[in-house]
């Protein structure tokens, strides 16, 4: 499992003296997500029944330590970062990363965009566009005057038809008052419902230099928890008119199961019939054998030469070292360890 599956955390840096509070995602009876504070034990009857945090209890929470000798020392003996830009590195690896989320644009129509007659066709893309520019890009600057920031939130210039997004806010400030609370209330349904997906900018940019066409077949080799596949998915529905389904479709397989499990429920949010999930080595994929051109089953039977599955685009995002995780979870600076070589938690 990489870092990034391993836990949803978000994190917060204090002030002046650049201590890394880490804020956790832990599953509720219900099924409801709530922020919980690490403390130490001593810290155990101030607790917040709530779970709300403010400056007066924040100073009962005990903050991760973002120094590792072992860390330093593995890092150095690879010989990936120089001496002169290792400083850098560290301090890079100690800055939050910045949150981003995408609009799903599912139902918008090439000729549509060309007319300017969205409304139709793509009502939530284009309800959830005008909220952001018009509602919140406005109302959460006022948020941000005293800490310094220009833009709360602002659509990332290289991504197509302003529908991926970069937000200032951590999820602990998105708590902080009314104004943002509202923003965080309004990403949270959006993103239950499959209306928009958070997701890192960077990991946006594989499948959009694919160029992947509405009726391409595309092969996610090492999909899960399936950020990129939502994408895919959303890239093939993108000139799709409403009510029909495209021609194209996504298969998307990883090794581990129950990583697939949480692609399925990541994907579901899309309502698709045009998603194939498997749960293979992708160094052993097998080959698959259909019509592209859509032969029946019984077709099939009787032509049993059937060609096998060409794939337009093949996707493998395999495991990386999952170290940029650590500036979403910096309690792994002090938990990892080397095993055999390898650096994990
Ligand atoms: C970087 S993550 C993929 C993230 C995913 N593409 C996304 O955007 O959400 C790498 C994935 O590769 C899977 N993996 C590792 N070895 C694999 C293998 N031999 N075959 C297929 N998947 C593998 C892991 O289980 C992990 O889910």
């Amino acid at each position: 499992m990489t870092l990034g599956g391993k836990i949803r955390q978000s994190a917060i840096e204090d002030g002046g003296r650049g201590d890394i509070y880490l804020t956790e995602s832990v599953r509720c009876g219900g099924g409801a997500r709530e922020n919980v504070w690490k403390r130490s034990k001593s810290d155990s009857t101030s607790s917040d029944p709530n779970g709300n945090s403010n400056s007066e209890n924040k100073t009962h929470w005990k903050p991760f330590s973002t120094q590792n000798s072992a860390f330093d020392e593995y890092y150095k003996e690879q010989g990936i970062v120089t001496a002169e830009e290792w400083d850098t590195f560290i301090e890079v690896l100690r800055t939050p990363l910045p949150a981003a989320f995408r609009i799903n644009p599912k139902g918008l129509q090439e000729d549509q965009k060309e007319s300017g007659i969205f409304e139709v066709c793509s009502q939530f893309c284009e309800d959830i566009k005008s909220q952001l520019e018009n509602d919140f890009m406005n109302s959460l600057k006022a948020e941000t005057t005293d800490g310094g920031e220009v833009e709360a939130i602002r659509p990332l210039p290289w991504y197509p038809d302003n529908l991926a997004w970069h937000s200032n806010f951590s999820r602990m400030q998105l708590r902080k008052n009314q104004t943002l609370e509202r923003f965080h209330e309004f990403l949270k349904l959006e993103n239950e419902i499959g209306n928009i997906t958070r997701q890192e900018a960077v990991s946006m940019v594989p499948p959009l230099f694919l160029d992947v066409c509405p009726d391409h077949f595309v092969l996610d080799m090492c999909a899960a928890p399936g950020s990129k596949t939502f994408q895919l998915l959303e890239i093939i529905y993108q000139s799709t008119k409403p009510g029909s389904l495209p021609d194209g479709m996504v298969m998307a397989n990883d090794l581990d199961v129950q990583r697939c499990n949480l692609l399925i429920h990541q994907t579901k949010r899309m309502c698709t019939a045009n998603l194939i999930v498997t749960n293979n080595e992708a160094q052993h994929f097998p080959g698959c054998r259909a019509d592209k051109n859509g032969s029946k089953a019984s077709e099939m039977e009787i032509e049993p030469q059937i060609s096998q599955l060409l794939f337009d685009r093949v996707l493998c995002d395999v495991p990386c070292s999952g170290d940029g995780t650590l500036r979403k979870a910096p309690r792994y600076v002090e938990e990892m360890e080397s095993r055999d070589g390898q650096w994990a938690p």
